[in-house]
């Protein structure tokens, strides 16, 4: 049995045991959530998490980052953002993960692409009518970059919205910080933007913190009637409004690359188009190193150490980078990485 009516029949059998919580982890492009969640699953008393990633875009990297999580318990959902394309995929991962065989899910934690506007996605765990049989929702999230995160909420409106759906607020990156002064501006602004969420200041205790949320959710809620950010029931919300000038591809390379020539290739990237630049993450496989991959990650004109993975997640072992851009020239950064991080052929001895 499938279909509207038949999920309305079923969502009149009463729900089966205890619900199942499920957390949302939101925040901007590259404010944290893989690295935060690879922490928490690390963690052996969260097995039987599941986690649903979404990505925007058309090959998503975080389910090969999320190493420490057992493969079969991650659900990638890529190739939109939930809050509009992959909404159905959504219920249906959800639907799915109860289904399976084996050890039962425990709690479910969702990793929105970093452009998801969060209201639509709790709306659809709050109401659906299956899903709230057998779900309920956990403790929403939202990561706030310590560096560039005041920047973000002020030029993007996804930014915003994800503080604003939050029930905690966690920053980021404090480590980067050099003087306390610098945060406290970012602070006043949380505060001002979303008081009734508490902002931690993500250290090694803001890690365990997060596990015990995890492990004892809060209590299990009524739906609340819908905030004033939600669509309203029934009116349509496929419109990626907020996503009409963004866009994302991959490149995608069988050959290795000369790491010199790629690390010039991505400076001239960043400094000729950085202020369209988004978000970039790619693993890299390079001629010096091709059995290690190097992962890459920059936020909007800000990169972070590169690193190496001890071995290639999957047996694809192609050189992959996403961008997330508002308005690059796709064509123009295919054609200047092959010139430039083109593997050096050595010139023979004369
Ligand atoms: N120094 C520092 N770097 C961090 C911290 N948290 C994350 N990073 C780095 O920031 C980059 C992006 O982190 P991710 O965890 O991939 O961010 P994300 O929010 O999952 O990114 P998207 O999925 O693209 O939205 C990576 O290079 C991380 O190593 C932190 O607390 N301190």
């Amino acid at each position: 049995m499938s279909g509207h009516f038949s999920a309305l029949l079923r969502a009149d059998t009463p729900a089966q045991g205890p619900r199942v919580p499920v957390s949302v982890l939101t925040g901007f492009l590259g404010s944290g959530k893989t690295t935060l969640l690879n922490q928490l699953l690390a963690s052996p008393d969260l097995s039987g998490t599941a986690v649903i990633v979404n990505e925007f875009g058309e090959a998503g990297l975080d389910q090969d980052l999320l190493t420490a999580a057992a493969p079969d318990d991650v659900v990638l959902l890529p190739n939109g953002c939930l809050c509009c394309a992959v909404r159905g995929d959504l219920v249906q991962a959800l639907g799915a993960l109860m289904d399976r065989p084996g050890q039962a899910i425990q709690r479910v934690v969702i990793e929105t692409s970093g452009l998801a506007e969060p209201g639509p996605i709790l709306r659809t765990l709050l109401l659906d009518p299956l899903l709230s049989t057998r779900y309920r929702l956990g403790t929403v999230f939202c990561t706030v970059d310590a560096v560039l995160g005041q920047n973000s909420l002020a030029q993007h409106p996804e930014a915003l919205a994800q503080l604003a759906a939050a029930d905690e607020v966690l920053v980021t990156k404090l480590d980067l910080i050099t003087h306390p002064a610098e945060t406290a501006s970012l602070l006043n602004c949380l505060a001002q933007l979303n008081p009734s969420a508490p902002v931690r200041q993500l250290g090694l205790d803001g890690v365990e913190l997060l596990r015990q949320r995890l492990l004892a959710p809060r209590a299990d809620l009524a739906p609340p009637p819908a905030p004033a950010f939600y669509h309203p029931v029934g009116a349509p919300t496929a419109s990626p409004r907020h996503l009409a000038d963004v866009q994302s591809f991959v490149l995608l390379r069988d050959e290795p690359l000369d790491l010199d020539g790629f690390a010039q290739w991505l400076d001239m990237v960043v400094a000729a188009q950085g202020e369209k630049l988004l978000r970039f993450k790619g693993l890299v496989q390079t001629v010096q190193s091709p059995e290690k991959p190097l992962v890459v990650h920059a936020i909007q004109h800000l990169f972070h150490p590169p690193a190496y993975l001890p071995a290639w997640p999957t047996a694809d072992h192609r050189t992959r980078l996403v961008f997330i851009t508002r308005g690059m020239d796709r064509e123009a950064l295919e054609s200047t990485l092959d010139v430039m991080a083109r593997p050096r052929r050595r010139r023979r001895p004369t």
